[in-house]
């Protein structure tokens, strides 16, 4: 006989959380942020859904993927300098949890489930998000797109991520909507549930999941039947 709760698939009882599409919808915030850049750039701002497509895999990727869309040939550094400083002040005006987040993290806690927070975003600002969210006493862990040598894909990410709990990836699922989630998951070997309501569209469509949500509601049951 198992004593493990239904909720939980045998063995695995920690959900690394990634942030940005996820756990909070703060493309509008990034967006704004970015769009000022270009403006001062002096070239047209990028419309909200490009700007989706283009978070996942850090700042200055973002950055990056937004000056190649419009042509920029200014220093990334400098650009991304100022991205930083710009959406430093931005960071939560419009940014809000994705509907059902918070109540479903807290019942899967009181289940015994553990959280750790995974994100490429840099861990300053998620911090700052988490505290203004009051989201930061959800999770025992949180680990950034700075805080280790390498970020999402790379599985050591989410290994690291972990470390201060004293667990290992056997424990763990990943709960996130970028191809670097379900990459990362796939090269650490673990179970990932892909939120189709996040900003990994097109290009997370043809990864491998191992199961997927439309919203934080289906969470608890999908996570039972991993
Ligand atoms: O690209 C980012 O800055 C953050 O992305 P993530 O929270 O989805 O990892
Ligand atoms: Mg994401």
């Amino acid at each position: 006989m198992s004593d493990l709760s239904p909720r939980r698939p045998a063995g695995r009882d920690v959900l690394l959380v990634d942030l940005d599409g996820t756990l909070v919808d703060s493309a509008p915030d990034l967006a704004r942020a970015l769009n000022a850049l270009l403006v001062e750039q002096a070239v047209e701002p990028l419309p909200l859904p490009t700007v989706k497509s283009m978070v996942g895999e850090g700042a200055r990727k973002l950055v990056e993927r937004a000056a190649a869309a419009r042509g920029l040939t200014a220093s990334l550094d400098a650009l991304v300098e100022r991205f930083l400083a710009l959406y430093a002040e931005t960071l939560t005006v419009e940014t809000l949890p994705f509907p059902g987040a918070v109540e479903t993290l807290q019942g899967l806690k009181a289940e015994g489930w553990r959280l750790a927070l995974c994100t490429n975003k840099p861990i300053g600002f998620s911090r700052t998000i988490l505290e203004a969210l009051d989201l930061g006493r959800l999770f025992e862990a949180a680990a950034g797109g700075d805080s280790f040598p390498m970020r999402k894909p790379d599985p050591r990410h989410l290994a690291l991520t972990l470390e201060p709990l004293g667990l290992g990836l056997e424990r763990a699922v990943m709960l996130g909507d970028g191809p670097s989630d379900l990459e990362a998951a796939a090269a650490a070997g673990i179970p990932s549930v892909w939120c189709r309501f996040g900003y990994g569209g097109a290009r997370a469509a043809g990864l491998p999941r191992t199961a997927e949500i439309g919203g934080f509601g289906e969470l608890p049951g999908v996570l039972s039947r991993l």
